[in-house]
């Protein structure tokens, strides 16, 4: 493990619980950094913080759930007021690679119904171009070897995700195809040739969706904010 990775993860963390206030709907994301927020939303609720909140996947709800975090169905809410939440990748407009943990699906549902999406990420997780982390995509089993052909057409490369012998299974029951498609300079245009691929049900590739980044480097942080128009745009299409 790099230390200093891990603290800036922490860092990052610990700058974006300060965002929570009592009464709020909040989401809980998947991966090493959000753990981290996770474990600090523990203690603000502990000492007294009332929010109630929706995990984007098993493990985040066990951790959640352990820290005696009020959880609350994700089907009884409209809309959700803030999620914090991890990244593999993000640019310079706030696009972002999410999934190499698997959670991509719950993420994006979250993230589509969540008012401010805070992204916290160490420094490594900043690119000038997505592209360099592969691209998680989640498909329904039975359309595993389509989707594969259709990355192909795609100019991508897609291998499905293995544990040990057998396919990486996500929460929901799918596989992950991880995909290279070289850099990728237009993260929208992508994303919408995936969205029409039957059998595909998400992908990592989280556009005009994240409201800030907070990026741990060194021993402090740094918060990029989005354009609000261009984050507008991104949630009516989502
Ligand atoms: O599926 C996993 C999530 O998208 C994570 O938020 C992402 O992979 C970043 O994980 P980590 O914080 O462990 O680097």
């Amino acid at each position: 493990m790099n230390t200093s990775i891990e603290f800036e993860k922490k860092l990052a963390a610990k700058e974006a619980v300060k965002l929570l206030s009592d009464g709020q709907t909040v989401g809980l994301g998947s991966g090493s950094t959000a753990g981290y927020a996770i474990r600090e939303i523990g203690k603000l609720v502990k000492n007294g913080l009332q929010i109630r909140a929706i995990p984007t996947s098993d493990h985040s709800r066990d951790l959640a759930a352990s820290l005696a975090i009020p959880l609350v169905d994700i089907n009884s809410v409209d809309t959700i007021d803030i999620t914090i939440d991890g990244a593999d990748e993000f640019d310079p407009s706030l696009d972002l690679i999410k999934g190499g943990g698997g959670a991509l699906l719950r993420e994006k549902i979250v993230a589509a119904m969540t008012t401010d999406l805070i992204i916290i990420v160490d420094s490594a997780k900043k690119v000038e171009v997505l592209g360099a982390f592969k691209l998680p995509i989640e498909v329904i089993p039975f359309a595993s070897s389509f989707v594969l052909r259709r990355i192909t057409n795609l100019n991508g490369e897609g291998t499905v995700r293995m544990a040990g012998a057998t396919e990486y299974l996500t929460d929901e029951g799918n596989y992950i195809i991880d995909a290279t498609f070289g850099p990728i300079r237009d993260p929208s245009s992508l994303a919408t040739e995936l969205n029409g691929i039957e059998g595909l049900v998400g992908h990592g590739l989280f556009v005009q969706m994240a409201r800030k980044v907070i990026m741990g480097v060194d021993s402090t942080t740094k918060t990029f904010e989005a354009d609000s128009a261009r984050l507008h745009a991104g949630k009516r299409q989502a």
